[in-house]
């Protein structure tokens, strides 16, 4: 199939451009026809998290919240893959804490653990579970105590928590420090292609050497049916990542959840796509940025390839009197129109009244694609017009690669199919190469303490 961007191998073009247009105005994951209703789970969730549902204002569950619901059902382990915005924190957290809240009716004391990659999603989580718990208290005491470690948590106590949210190695040597073993029903791994990709494998092998999860396939560290049962979450689902999962839980006990739509474009966000020379890009940006301050009422948000870049980029802009935020390294962004960040925030952030993302740096590959593009076009803001803007850098040496980017995702919005070959960074075996080396030194490893952002270690 003959496509515009296939010439754009070509070093000497510049300026061109092409749009993907929206197709929808609506998210593909709120489907406009009513499938499923809230009063479908009345047995299933508690009434209390219903009724907080409800008062956030979500008129239905999204397809993958009704397709999660039902797989809880069963006795599995669960990976959920489903695409950005699809509300995949509702579809585990809804389920979990109602059964947290069953089991401590009737007299146990249980506890979850909801693990995310870094400190930017916890406040996120946080909110969305406080949410969902809100009106459950009787008198002074929460009825749930949420524990989140974004506040440098040093200490622990079995009594402080029923949930705990925290990167994995924040986790690991916080639950250390509990000598007493604990009834842990639920681990959840969000933005588990992070979590489980080689930047994390020894963080993650040291949380899974100190909660025991069920029909586990780490020697040494499973009790068959007793321990955790798993909730996998994830907004892309590339080759090997499942069998990433399998390294953690046996295969016959992990249900696969999948939306229609995963790998898929979405459908209502315009993308567009411009070859920019390097000293073009800034000049380039501030139009951009200018128009949108004339037509859009909302946020921008700007993708670096690194830290650096992302220095240079606000610096520049600060100097051309443009007012910005740089993701995770300032803490108050409320009321910023203009955020830069690193792909560090392109996982799993749901910034409001977010409108345009620009791509100020071609993203590595398709799955840092998929995750940047999915910070608009989000179910919670249904019919808002939203866009995508790349800048392809002609530099001679990546050009080959970005071309392929470009290509790929130009050919998947043709033929309306899945992107191809999204990758992920999944060389780590957590079963076969870290826990094996653990075992046979029978210790665990030292997490540094000082940790707080565990991705920025990635970048
Ligand atoms: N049923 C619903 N209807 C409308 N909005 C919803 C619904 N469920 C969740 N939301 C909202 O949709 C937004 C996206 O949810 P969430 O952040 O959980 O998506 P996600 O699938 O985890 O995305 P990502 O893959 O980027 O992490 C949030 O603002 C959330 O409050």
């Amino acid at each position: 199939m003959p496509l515009f961007s296939q010439y754009w191998y070509n070093l000497h073009w510049k300026n061109e451009w092409f749009t993907i247009h929206r197709i929808q105005r609506s998210p593909a994951s709120l489907p406009r026809d009513i499938e499923h209703i809230w009063e479908q789970f009345v047995n299933f969730l508690d009434y209390n998290i219903l009724e907080n549902i409800r008062r956030l204002g979500f008129r239905k569950p999204t397809s993958i919240q009704a397709c999660l619901f039902d797989a809880f059902l069963m006795p599995y382990h669960l990976f959920m893959a489903a695409e950005t915005g699809s509300g995949k924190t509702l579809a585990y957290a809804a389920p979990v804490l109602s059964e947290i809240i069953r089991m401590k009716n009737a007299g146990r004391n249980p506890k979850a653990i909801i693990l995310v990659p870094s400190f930017l999603l916890h406040t996120q989580v946080t909110t969305m579970v406080k949410e969902l718990v809100k009106n459950l208290d009787v008198g002074k005491e929460p009825y749930l105590k949420i524990l989140s470690t974004i506040h440098g948590v040093n200490n622990i106590n079995p009594e402080d928590f029923d949930i705990l949210i925290s990167t994995p190695g924040h986790a690991t040597n916080l639950l250390k420090l509990i000598s007493t073993p604990l009834d842990i029903p639920f681990v959840i791994i969000d933005e588990a292609d992070t979590l489980l990709d080689d930047g994390f494998v020894e963080k993650m092998a040291s949380f899974l050497s100190v909660v025991p999860i069920k029909y586990s396939s780490i020697e040494g560290t499973a009790s068959n049916d007793k321990g955790a049962r798993v909730i996998f979450c994830s907004a892309t689902c590339p080759d090997g990542l499942q069998e990433l999962a399998e390294g953690v839980v046996q295969a016959d006990y992990l249900q696969l959840v999948k939306s229609d739509y995963l790998h898929k474009l979405l459908p209502n966000v315009k993308q567009t796509f411009i070859r920019v020379r390097e000293q073009d890009k800034i000049p380039y940006l501030i139009d951009l940025i200018a128009d949108d301050y004339e037509s859009v009422n909302g946020r921008t948000l700007i993708f670096c390839k690194d830290n650096d870049t992302v220095t240079f980029v606000s610096e520049k802009l600060l100097g051309d009197h443009i007012p910005n935020k740089v993701l995770g390294r300032d803490h108050n962004i409320e009321g910023a129109r203009l955020l830069v960040s690193t792909d560090n925030g392109s996982r799993g952030m749901d910034i409001p009244n977010l409108r345009h993302v620009i791509n100020y740096d071609m993203p590595r590959d398709l799955a840092d694609y998929i995750h940047r593009l999915g910070r608009v076009g989000r179910c919670s803001k249904s019919r808002v017009n939203s866009r995508v803007t790349t800048f392809f850098g002609a530099i001679r040496g990546s050009i080959g690669a970005q071309t392929r980017i470009v290509t790929a995702i130009e050919r998947a919005a043709r033929l309306d199919q899945p992107l191809d070959d999204v990758p992920a960074n999944v060389k780590g075996k957590i079963k076969d190469q870290k826990l094996r080396k653990l075992e046979r030194s029978g210790k665990s490893l030292d997490i540094d303490e000082e940790e707080h952002d565990e991705t920025f270690d990635l970048a």
